[in-house]
């Protein structure tokens, strides 16, 4: 097994039973490179990891803030919103942004109503998750793909514009910087993450909650806490403090899954067997049998008729509350999980 390999299956280990893990940004960054390195490595192309990533995002999103019902037009024969139904997805400039357009993606096929704020333009900028978004007529907050300039509009313009956004829905997904954020935050984010800080809207962070160093949390008192956190593969050191005292956490294994599959000695490791606020002894799971063939995929009832709706709930993923209480445990159909969002509530 490579060095590399033996990192990661390092990153796993388990100081003992039933305790969460947590990594460090090191270690998250040297799994990504191990699932995307060729040779004797994972293989995967950086689409496919966000395609993974972004979905269990929309589906943290879907067990945290479900859509309500749907409701009859006003006596205006306006649209009434549903609960939940607008989700402003907060993009970066990194992968947690292409992740970001992704989830976006998967929301709108969710039923629900996003809108992207995707300020800066970078040369690796996913400009096909961007037009995906674009053709599914989601608002979007962007500069012109094809535009030099990471300013579309002056900062000013903006700002306000992303205010504007912030009032305007019912839940915030903060997919602005992940494990490759150095502080302080720099133009234009700055702002965003003060508006994250200030607003009373609900913010499901992905990894790790922007602004936060990935290994020591708040260290910089930014002041935002989010109302949720969502970790990619498994919980980061920076979010111990928040998952400790009770922080709402969803754990995705899916990559777990195929690093287990891939590696059995990375399987077998006993620290697999703990995410965090895990109260079982085996919380991440075997891997699951090959990925069925035929999708699950039924129609919603409570999808709007343009579209021809998966339920979040009957998409090929498991979901399940690990809540040491005893909670109601909600396994999903489609147990075959190719993307898994395990649900971890603190008391
Ligand atoms: N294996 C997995 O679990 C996967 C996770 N994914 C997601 O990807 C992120 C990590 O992606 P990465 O691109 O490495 O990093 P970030 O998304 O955090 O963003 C890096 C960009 O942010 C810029 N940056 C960094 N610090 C600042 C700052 N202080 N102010 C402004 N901008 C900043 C940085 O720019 P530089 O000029 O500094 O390089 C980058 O542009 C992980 O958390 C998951 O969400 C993958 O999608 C799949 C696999
Ligand atoms: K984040």
């Amino acid at each position: 097994m490579s060095g590399l390999l033996s990192s990661i299956a390092g990153a796993f280990r388990a100081p003992g039973p039933r305790q969460p893990r947590y990594i460090g940004a090191e270690d998250a960054a040297l799994i990504d490179g191990w699932l995307m390195g060729g040779d004797d490595k994972g293989a995967f192309s950086l689409d496919q990891l966000m395609e993974l990533a972004g979905l269990s995002v929309a589906q943290a999103v879907a067990k945290l803030y479900p859509l309500g019902p749907k409701l009859d037009k006003d006596p205006n024969g306006v649209k009434q919103k549903r609960t939940n139904e607008r989700v402003l997805v907060c993009c970066g400039p990194g992968n947690q942004g292409g992740d970001g357009l992704v989830a976006a993606r998967h929301l709108y096929h969710f039923g629900y109503s996003p809108s992207v704020f995707y300020p800066k333009n970078t040369p690796s900028a996913p400009q096909r998750l961007k037009k995906q978004c674009e053709n599914l007529g989601l608002p979007l907050i962007a500069p012109p793909s094809s535009g030099a300039s990471s300013f579309p509009m002056a900062p000013d313009a903006q700002d306000v514009a992303f205010r504007r956004a912030i009032e305007n829905t019912d839940v915030v997904l903060d997919c602005v910087f992940g494990f490759s954020f150095k502080p302080p935050a720099r133009a234009p984010f700055k702002t965003v993450l003060d508006e994250l800080a200030k607003t009373s809207k609900p913010v499901l962070s992905v990894d790790i909650p922007s602004g936060w160093d990935v290994d020591e949390g708040d260290r910089d008192k930014t002041g935002f806490t989010p109302d949720a956190l969502l970790s990619l593969t498994a919980p980061k050191k920076g979010v111990r403090a928040f998952v400790e005292s009770g922080g709402k956490q969803c754990v995705s294994l899916s990559l777990v899954f195929h690093l287990a599959r891939t590696d059995s000695r990375v399987c077998a490791l006993p620290s697999a067997a703990s995410s965090a606020g895990a109260s079982s002894p085996s919380a991440f799971p075997p891997p699951p049998p090959l990925p069925s063939r035929e999708h699950e995929h039924t129609a919603d009832p409570r999808a709007p008729p343009r579209r021809a709706a998966p339920s979040p709930t009957s998409s090929s993923s498991t979901c399940q509350s690990t809540r040491p209480t005893g909670a109601k445990l909600s396994t999903l159909r489609g147990a075959r999980s190719e993307a898994s969002v395990r649900l971890a509530r603190g008391a």
